[in-house]
């Protein structure tokens, strides 16, 4: 497949933003088909780029429906999607178009700010030529106002490195991982994650799983200890720095604020606050930063302010809490 040019369509798909251009390249990587590369040094938090889909499609679908919302677009859009890589092409078990549908599409829809789930997915000219990493260094976000996508680096990223998102959820173990890219992707991972080995990989899983478990365990507030929340949630963020996968922390965070306005604890609120919105706009830009910053101002205007029993908390990372976490590995 010929190599896209950044130039090639950034006036259409990037309405509002003519004159941006992101410092990108998109170039055939030997195993991987085509992958995408970064032009520059990116730090992490930094914007690589906004993009509009050239379609979406609901969750469901089928080819009527594929062939109807391709129907609909320019034909120069139409001749580009018939460019993209369809990892079912040899099987065909599928029809072309639904084969690189599939292949290349984004979840999209859902809204940050009301908590909605993603209802569709989309093509993007850029976006959907990212490949896999199990520790991605970009990560993509859907904002339903403008009805575009917005790349950020979740760590440092040097000139020429090559840019990964996730297609899958990472905290599952390698095996489920790979059973999953194998399915859906039809490749095997051999990312920095997926190419330990022995003990490193033991602890990688553990670490994982120990973070979908604190998730689990916090959403919707069920969480009713909150010294013992704090901690699980505290010992989730290292699992997380450790794992590389800073797109988990602000719901953490926030988990943590919940759990201190919660008791009534103001001041340490106040601090998973902060972190919260440190960590939200970082991984996805300033969606939530006015209602972050409402809350880290004033945690009692929280809903479920004071509806735990009064406690006094700590705030994230604090000495206290390493204290309480080295104590604990010292124990098991
Ligand atoms: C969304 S496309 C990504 C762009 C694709 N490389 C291309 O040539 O257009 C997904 C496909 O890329 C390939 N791919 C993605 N990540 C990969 C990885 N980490 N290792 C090998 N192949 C990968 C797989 O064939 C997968 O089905």
């Amino acid at each position: 497949m010929a190599a896209a040019t950044v130039s090639d369509a950034m006036y259409v798909l990037m309405p509002g933003r003519k004159h941006y251009v992101p410092k990108i390249d998109v170039r055939p990587l030997k195993g991987k088909g085509v992958a995408v590369s970064a032009q520059e040094d990116m730090p992490m938090g930094h914007f690589i780029l906004a993009e509009a889909p050239i379609f979406t499609l609901p969750i469901v679908r089928g080819q009527l429906i594929i062939l109807g919302a391709l129907m609909q677009c320019e034909p120069e859009y139409q001749t580009k999607f018939y460019e993209f890589f369809n990892c079912w092409d040899e099987t065909e078990e599928i029809t072309k178009e639904l084969g690189i549908f599939t292949t290349n599409a984004i979840p999209c829809g859902g809204d940050i700010t009301s908590g909605s789930l993603p209802d569709k997915e989309g093509i993007f000219f850029f976006c959907s030529r990212i490949n896999h990493s199990c520790k991605p260094n970009v990560h993509v976000q859907w904002v339903d106002w403008v009805h575009q996508i917005e790349l950020r680096a979740t760590r440092d990223i040097a000139y020429k490195d090559e840019l990964c998102r996730s297609y899958i959820d990472l905290l599952q173990s390698r095996r489920r991982r790979q059973q999953q890219l194998m399915e859906k992707y039809w490749f095997k991972c051999r990312c920095e994650a997926c190419s330990l080995t022995g003990a490193e990989l033991d602890a990688s899983d553990n670490r994982r799983r120990t973070v979908r478990d604190t998730l689990d365990r916090h959403f919707g507030g069920k969480c009713k200890d909150a010294h013992e929340g704090l901690r699980e949630i505290q010992h989730a963020l290292d699992c997380i720095d450790k794992e590389g996968l800073p797109m988990y922390e602000a719901v953490l965070y926030f988990f943590g604020f919940h759990l201190c306005a919660a008791s009534g604890d103001c001041d340490s609120a106040i601090q998973w606050a902060i972190k919260a919105r440190e960590a939200y706009v970082r991984m996805s830009g300033y969606a939530l930063d006015e209602l972050l910053e409402r809350l880290a101002n004033d945690p009692l205007c929280y809903p479920d302010a004071n509806t735990m029993p009064k406690k006094t908390l700590t705030g994230p990372d604090s000495p206290l809490w390493r204290r309480g976490l080295e104590e604990a590995s010292q124990d098991t």
